[in-house]
């Protein structure tokens, strides 16, 4: 496995899954992500609990607090991820905000971090302009640290995060916060072709992808699509996690349906 960049090839839409750590429990986190590989995800973002996720609708607010609720703790997540690389191949990344990594310690987070089998970090509040920090220690680790886009960055803004993103670079949908929506925005197409021109990482598009046909779509555009809200909803609906993996696995299809490009 080559790391996060191991989850794009040629001709394949990668499909990427995001769960809040802990939410609803550990155990549920532990035996949600085996079941994303096995249904079709290519890669996992673990969202580390915080108390003030502000680039956050109201599902994963909800999910982040119920975990810190639970006590689910930075460690807890490195732990949590130790465990599943036992388990899994798939590339697992950090989705975290800048401030409990920061408190960690910037180089102890990433050290253990990568001993864990982690890959990459995503850190949605840490601009990169401000980021030379953790991506030193990020690198050093082996760890790719991946930088978000929106439809409202300029074209330096684009050409910073060509330069810097590692891995792949995350295109945000829609100028908001996370949660499922509907459709696809009809700027979408012109934003990621702007990239393009720009930037030569694999792309993957998220924020509010709900359906298997909106993600086909959306991935049409780019290399992959990124789907965190959704998920979580169908782990509030049934538990047993057997919704979780239909929708993952229709997912899939529709993107292997819709052909390489
Ligand atoms: O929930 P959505 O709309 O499907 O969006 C992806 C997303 O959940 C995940 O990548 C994510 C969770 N929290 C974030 C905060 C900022 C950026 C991205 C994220």
């Amino acid at each position: 496995m080559n790391g996060v960049t191991g989850a794009f090839r040629p001709k394949h839409k990668t499909l990427i899954g995001y769960l809040t750590v802990g939410y609803p429990d550990i155990a549920t986190t532990l035996k949600a992500v085996p079941l994303l590989e096995k249904a079709g995800c290519d890669m996992v973002e673990l969202g580390i609990p915080f108390s003030d996720p502000i680039g956050d609708g109201p599902v994963i607010q909800a999910a982040s607090f119920q975990a810190l609720e639970n006590g689910v703790t930075p460690v807890d997540c490195i732990e949590l991820a130790r465990q599943l690389r036992q388990k899994v191949n798939i590339p697992l990344v950090f989705m975290g905000y800048y401030n409990p990594i920061l408190s960690y310690g910037l180089v102890d987070f990433c050290r253990q971090s990568a001993t864990a089998g982690v890959n990459g970090l995503i850190v949605p509040d840490l601009p990169p302009d401000e980021s030379g920090a953790l991506d030193a220690a990020a690198a050093d680790n082996g760890l790719d640290l991946i930088h978000l886009l929106a439809p409202t960055s300029t074209a330096e803004r684009i050409e910073l995060v060509a330069a810097k993103s590692r891995g792949f670079i995350y295109l945000v949908s829609v100028a908001g916060v996370t949660g499922a929506r509907e459709g696809v925005p009809e700027y979408l197409p012109g934003f990621v072709a702007q990239v393009r021109r720009q930037a030569s990482q694999p792309l993957a598009i998220g924020f509010g992808v709900s359906s298997p046909a909106q993600a086909a779509a959306m991935a049409g555009l780019a290399d992959g699509v990124i789907i965190g809200s959704k998920l979580i909803k169908l782990i509030d609906e049934d538990p047993s996690l057997g919704g979780l993996e239909t929708f993952v696995r229709q997912v899939r299809q529709a993107l292997d349906a819709a052909g390489p490009d």
